[in-house]
């Protein structure tokens, strides 16, 4: 009976519909950034701050533009009503073919090149050629009249670090702003959670500068530096633990019958289900025990799960995970 089943689109049910027509009532606050009016979740407590005037800068370099993180923030900020003049560079140009033509016309081999005329520049590099690349641009970054800022998604890599590995010899003192981001892979569908710090240098119009261009591919958190690395844990590797979680849904529904496709495509939509209920800022205890019927089915499976040390099991797995990122920016 399972082989039947297919996915029904939920643009085409009924229930869908009337949950569309809904929504508006049930979502009293806003939870993603739309791109026509930037809002930014600026801290973890409550605020909800908005931006007063735009700062999008009208020139990005994207340095490492052939990585998976580098090319969903192109596609995101391609996606905007007017998006910027991308300066792309990798040493490896077959990499920017899948590209558009608008972002082809400015791609370089050259770091430096990319970065003359940007007021905003992405690194998107591994953090082993991070060093290299750093002292590489930095004398165009300090003589630039772009007033530039550099938004570093390299893992592990402190704003201390970056700071040095920027500094000329000749002017020992002078800091370039520097926001230190950590995205995660949803950015590729635009549904980000970033989290950024900036460091001393950084002014507001630089922290809005890295907000609006990273808010096109999701959420925006700012925060202090020490919570980096507890947000690489848990919010750029935690997403893999999810996915994780998926693969053993999946496995689970295969086991009672259902295709390989059909597990597959059931789990994302559970997991998608619940986050968007979870957007809702609805507390996770509260929906659980609306999905638990007393003497019925979930509480039986969710009671497994405890004994099983569920909730311990993740904790404990972005507890080791912050202390890698930690353990990496160390070194
Ligand atoms: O696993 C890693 O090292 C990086 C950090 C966060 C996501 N990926």
């Amino acid at each position: 009976m399972f082989a039947c089943l297919t996915r029904i689109p939920r643009s085409l049910t009924l229930a869908s519909a009337l949950q569309n027509r809904l929504k508006p009532a049930l979502t009293p606050h806003v939870h993603r950034i739309p791109h026509a009016a930037p809002i930014y979740r600026r801290t973890f407590a409550t605020s909800v701050a908005s931006k007063e005037t735009s700062s999008a800068p009208s020139h990005v370099a994207v340095i490492g533009a052939g990585g998976n993180m580098a090319t969903a923030l192109i596609s995101g900020l391609l996606a905007q009503q007017t998006p910027p003049v991308i300066h792309a560079s990798s040493p490896y140009l077959h990499l920017l073919s899948h590209l558009p033509e608008s972002v082809k016309a400015h791609q370089t081999t050259s770091n430096c090149e990319a970065c003359e005329q940007a007021q905003l520049i992405l690194l998107c590099v591994k953090p082993n050629i991070a060093p290299s690349v750093l002292s590489e641009i930095a004398s165009v970054l300090h003589r630039s009249q772009n007033d530039p800022v550099l938004v570093s998604i390299v893992a592990g890599m402190t704003t201390a670090s970056l700071e040095k590995h920027l500094s000329l010899p000749s002017q020992p003192g002078s800091k370039l702003p520097i926001i230190r981001a950590m995205p995660n892979i949803p950015a590729t569908t635009q549904s980000s959670c970033t989290v950024i710090c900036a460091n001393k240098a950084a002014k507001e119009t630089h922290i809005h500068r890295a907000q609006e261009i990273l808010s096109a591919v999701g959420t925006v958190y700012t925060t202090d530096e020490s919570l980096l690395a507890p947000a690489t844990g848990f919010s750029g590797a935690g997403v893999a633990f999810v996915f994780m979680m998926a693969e053993a849904f999946a496995d689970a529904a295969v086991k009672h019958g259902f295709s390989r496709a059909q597990a597959l495509s059931m789990a994302a939509d559970t997991i998608k289900g619940a986050g968007d209920m979870l957007q809702r800022k609805q507390h996770p205890a509260i929906l659980r025990n609306m999905v638990e019927s007393p003497g019925g089915v979930t509480v039986v499976g969710t009671s497994t799960l405890e004994e099983h040390a569920f909730r311990a099991a993740i904790g404990a797995a972005v507890d080791a995970a912050v202390e890698k990122a930690r353990q990496m920016g160390d070194s």
